[in-house]
């Protein structure tokens, strides 16, 4: 690859003080804590459903994450898997990769490899205490928290569906600069809705209270990159050359965040600026809120069966795009794989080429930022193409809060003014991206 001679280091634990090392330290073992608990809560529905050997398993389980918390606090080496699934195979090499990029004598650790590859490992391993104690494998420890942070967003949901429905009613009347208008702000209410994320609250409640549209204004000066009139072009270009396009959407949490990036696909829907949309989702509970299958197939049900007018209409229209195919989820293994993205048309070309077919595909999301740039330390004013280090395989936009200390694109001097007016820019979710890159630029 042309780019590969100077890439900074990974963002790492081993960096004191760090947002990464605060992360591992402190976040990361609450999650489990909490984890533990919820396995232990869940009990007797483990002895209803599965008699004694749910109990069992359940204490099997709880024995085994315990014993990872403890492997996490005291900076022990990272361990192979043992679970043989589809995927397994490929952690367990990722490991010894990660062992040949050491100095010879030091093994992977969770305070000494880079910080995206051990906080996936986390989550991989919880997967694994599951997968081994088979009667209780499909149990999602983090369901019961995605799910109240659905119920408790409900009058923000009823709003934005509500204003939807107001926007879709007219939709044919509006001229084109009035799509644009629309567009620009259901753009902004997806970006805005990966607030709402429960990893960087390790699990705490977060839920969206007000009126996504009203504080829209309020919000503008905190985009520090704003490339959505280059999403808008590609979008208008291909639909006004006859083929409104396919568009991608990278998942990133369920509960508010999932609902707006469902208005938003079913605006540009409605708007004929797309003919389908691509969603992709996570093959498991990940980094807490993520979005599975399930958490898909359950938002819509519960979008639909609402009390609201507007909101179950919203939730017919997008049950209708899921059952004639107009709404596709995937959920491909490699989103819940340790790996940066540009390693993605050599670990998972089936996945990159699928992806090619795509017109433009939105990343949602923090954890995909560091996916994108490969969770690095670089340079505030790297352009973002150059970060992406070849991933590239249709125009890409990512829409992130920031809740991680990577941050490329900016201006030069944007990051230092913003380091001197709040020193926790990076990480405290006030701040956000919309950040393009296209094939075509390069
Ligand atoms: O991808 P998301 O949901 O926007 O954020 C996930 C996230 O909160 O998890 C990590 C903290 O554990 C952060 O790096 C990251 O911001
Ligand atoms: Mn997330």
């Amino acid at each position: 690859m042309a780019y590969e001679d100077v890439v900074p280091v990974s963002l790492s634990a081993k960096f004191q003080g760090s947002f990464a090392y605060f992360t591992v330290r402190d976040r990361m073992s609450t999650i489990l804590t909490k984890i533990i608990d919820t396995i232990h809560r869940n009990k007797n529905k483990f002895f209803e459903e599965h008699g004694e050997e749910g109990v069992e398993a359940e204490k099997r389980a709880i024995s085994l994450l315990s014993k990872l918390r403890n492997e996490l606090q005291t900076d022990k080496p990272v361990l192979v898997l043992s679970d043989d699934q589809q995927d397994t195979e490929e952690w367990n090499q990722y490991m010894v990769r990660q062992q040949a990029v050491l100095d010879g004598n030091e093994v992977p650790s969770w305070f000494k490899s880079p910080w995206l590859y051990v906080e996936c490992y986390m989550y991989r391993k919880v997967q694994e205490s599951l997968n081994l104690n088979p009667p209780i494998c499909n149990f999602d420890v983090f369901e019961e928290a995605k799910n109240k942070s659905f119920f408790e967003s409900q009058l923000a949901i009823i709003a934005i569906c509500t204003y939807q429905q107001s926007v879709l009613n007219k939709i044919e009347d509006l001229s084109e600069e009035h799509i644009l208008e629309q567009f620009l702000k259901l753009l902004q209410v997806t970006l805005w809705g990966n607030k709402c994320d429960l990893s960087i609250s390790a699990g705490k409640a977060i839920s969206q209270q007000c009126s996504p549209i009203d504080s829209l204004e309020v919000l503008k000066p905190y985009i520090l990159v704003d490339d959505s009139r280059s999403v808008w072009s590609v979008l208008i270009n291909s639909s006004s050359a006859g083929s409104p396009p396919r568009v991608d959407i990278v998942l990133d949490n369920a509960g508010f965040e999932l609902v707006t990036d469902l208005i938003l696909a079913d605006f540009l829907l409605s708007s004929r600026l797309a003919s389908t949309i691509h969603f992709h989702g996570k093959y498991m509970p990940w980094f807490v809120s993520d979005t599975t299958k399930k958490d898909f197939e359950w938002t819509i049900k519960q979008v639909l069966r609402s009390n609201h007018k507007y909101m179950s209409k919203c939730g017919a229209q997008w049950k209708k795009y899921c059952k004639d195919g107009t709404w596709t989820f995937d959920d491909h293994k490699y989103w819940t794989l340790p790996h940066e993205f540009c390693d993605m048309s050599q670990v998972a070309p089936d996945l990159y080429n699928d992806l090619q077919k795509s017109s433009l595909i939105l990343f949602k999301g923090d954890l995909n930022y560091r996916k994108l740039t490969g969770d690095r330390k670089w340079d505030y004013t790297v352009p973002f193409q150059r970060a992406l280090r070849g991933f590239q395989p249709a125009p890409l936009c990512s829409l992130r809060t920031l809740k991680a200390d990577v941050q490329v694109g900016l201006k030069p001097g944007q990051g230092e003014n913003l380091s001197a007016a709040d020193s926790n820019w990076m990480t405290n979710g006030k701040y956000a991206v919309i950040q393009f890159s296209s094939p075509c630029k390069q």
